[in-house]
């Protein structure tokens, strides 16, 4: 039944299943608690190996960082650790290069007569998407290089950390803009913000409508009023008990005349401090792009100078001006693949397609040769993801299925959203049906591969599901004051399964002697399992024939 374009060489599939780690198995753990048939029988039937996904072994700055879907699937797909996000924007703040160049023109535009420095970005230490460390050192240096009138536009996290905590981060932010304004004539205020999921922070365009109420409330000052960052977050509590801070309203702060105290206007500097480009670039386009622009109604774009923290889209050169250069990633193993003429499928829902695509490619979107490689993109549900928690695991699965028995493709990698998606919501319950969901796709898709004569290989990027509950420094789950458990909706620092069943009958057995197995080291296994040669500069395959 098989036919693939390469003779002699059988289909490879991979199976990326977001947000999967390896837990305790205690009872915080959704994918222990979860059935999961398929994924039992496939480590019954292949190789089983666990890999790290997290901290200096995905190029973070330490051990204690979590692992996340760029660095994760960056990593994957080049094969090598490469130093990366909050990392990044470190070593050229050690090296002195983030204050040259862009950020001496924003001085320059916000010192100019009147205006101001908008700062925007996630306020957060969970160094995912922004580094507190960052901010801080943004407001030492604007006001050592004399930015009188500066804005903060806040976007509430709740998801790379605890939730519920935005309270503690505004009041730290108050603190810190105090520590640096006080007995000065520095105009600092927070001027807007909004929990992340509902404001401002999007991603691969799945709901332009996000962007547009953070454009509201950061540019044109028109959200909902308050008169201060704490009264929103306040008020808004009061109004939806146990809302998660990732859903806060976007508001605008306001004076005592109802005027807002920090829109976006002609002249002004604005700088998005988030280092990852997934969530930054709609807003980002938002600002730069001119009248093709089509994600919303902008009104009136202010003339602005306007930086990123660093490249958020290498193919459309999105922002053109940044603090820091990114990383360049070349020879990732899909451009490999590419260059040995076989096919490849990469098929994901929306929320995780740059990531199967973009990330994996070394942040570029296009594919190597639109000749032999096939994207497809399934439109994401715009719901709470807990809501609908088995997501397009049926759909992805379905294309991955299809194209197998059609064949053509050589290697096809896809991702399933659920385990990370519905993980982040903090809702166990739901996170067991997401991980449910993953496991019966992975087992369809086993399936089919076996009727194909392939192979198939089922990781993750980076633990979620496993556990979803806020520890102590010693580990134990930690409880809200009635009792119930502190539910956790970020990103672990657990080990991913790796599984490989070959049903073509060739004979492989884990690699001897490889250090440190970690997520840099599939690439090399992708290579070695279609045969193609593999780069002397990436980490060693995990497999070797038997
Ligand atoms: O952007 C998000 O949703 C979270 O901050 C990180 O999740 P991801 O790294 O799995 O995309
Ligand atoms: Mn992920
Ligand atoms: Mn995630």
């Amino acid at each position: 039944m098989s036919t693939t374009t390469t003779p002699g060489v059988r289909p490879l599939v991979l199976v990326v299943m977001d947000g999967v780690g390896t837990g305790t198995g205690d009872a915080y753990d959704a994918v222990a608690a979860a059935a999961t048939p398929q994924l039992d029988r496939l480590r019954d039937t292949g190789i089983h190996l666990e890999v790290a996904a997290h901290g200096t072994h995905v190029g973070l700055s330490s051990d204690s960082d979590m692992g996340n879907s760029e660095v994760g699937h960056n990593t994957m797909g080049a094969g090598r650790i490469i130093p990366q996000g909050a990392k990044r924007v470190d070593d050229a703040v050690r090296g002195g290069e983030i204050w040259e160049g862009a950020w001496q023109d924003a001085v320059a535009a916000a010192t100019a007569d009147g205006s101001a420095l908008h700062l925007i970005g996630l306020l957060s230490d969970g160094n995912v998407h922004s580094s507190w460390d960052h901010l801080m050192l943004l407001l030492d240096h604007a006001k050592s290089d004399g930015v009188t009138r500066l804005r903060l536009h806040t976007l509430f996290d709740g998801r790379d950390v605890e939730d519920r905590t935005a309270d503690r981060f505004a009041a730290r932010l108050e603190e810190a803009l105090v520590e640096r304004t006080d007995g000065t004539d520095l105009d600092w205020q927070i001027a807007s913000g909004g929990g992340r999921m509902v404001t401002t922070m999007d991603r691969y365009e799945a709901n332009w409508g996000v962007v547009e109420a953070g454009w509201r409330a950061h540019v044109q000052g028109e959200a909902r009023p308050f008169e201060s960052v704490s009264k929103a977050i306040t008020t808004l509590r009061e109004e939806t008990p146990g809302i998660s801070d990732q859903l806060l309203e976007a508001f605008t702060v306001v004076d005592a005349d109802g005027e807002a105290v920090g829109p976006v206007r002609d002249g002004d500097a604005v700088i998005i401090f988030n280092f990852r480009g997934d969530r930054a670039i709609e807003l980002t386009r938002a600002f730069v792009e001119g009248d093709g622009f089509a994600g919303f109604d902008r009104g009136t774009v202010p003339d602005i100078f306007f930086a990123g923290m660093t490249l958020y889209d290498g193919d459309t050169n999105m922002p053109p001006v940044r603090l820091v250069q990114p990383p360049t990633i070349t020879d990732t193993v899909s451009e490999v693949i590419a260059r040995s003429g076989m096919h490849q499928l990469a098929a994901s829902e929306t929320q995780k397609y740059g990531h199967m695509t973009y990330f994996w490619n070394g942040n570029r979107s296009d594919p190597f040769d639109a000749e032999t490689e096939t994207y497809i993109d399934i439109p994401s549900d715009q719901i709470e993801f807990d809501k609908a928690p088995r997501m397009k695991a049926a759909e992805t699965a379905d294309y991955v299925i299809k194209a197998l028995e059609e064949g053509g493709y050589t290697f096809l990698r896809s991702n399933l959203a659920g385990g990370d998606m519905v993980g982040h919501t903090g809702n166990f319950e739901a996170t067991i049906t997401a991980v449910e969901a993953v496991d019966e796709a992975v087992g369809r898709i086993a399936t089919a591969v076996e009727a194909a004569g392939g192979c198939l290989v089922v990781t993750a990027d980076h633990g979620n599901s496993e556990d979803m509950v806020e520890r102590d420094k010693q580990g134990q789950p930690r409880t809200s004051q009635d009792g119930t458990p502190l539910w956790k909706t970020a990103h672990s620092t657990n080990p991913v399964p790796l599984y490989v069943v070959d049903y073509s009958g060739h004979r492989w057995e884990p690699a001897e002697g490889v250090e440190a197995p970690g997520l840099s080291n599939l690439a090399a296994t992708l290579l070695v399992l279609l045969d193609l040669e593999v780069p002397q500069d990436y980490r060693p395959a995990l497999i070797a024939p038997a």
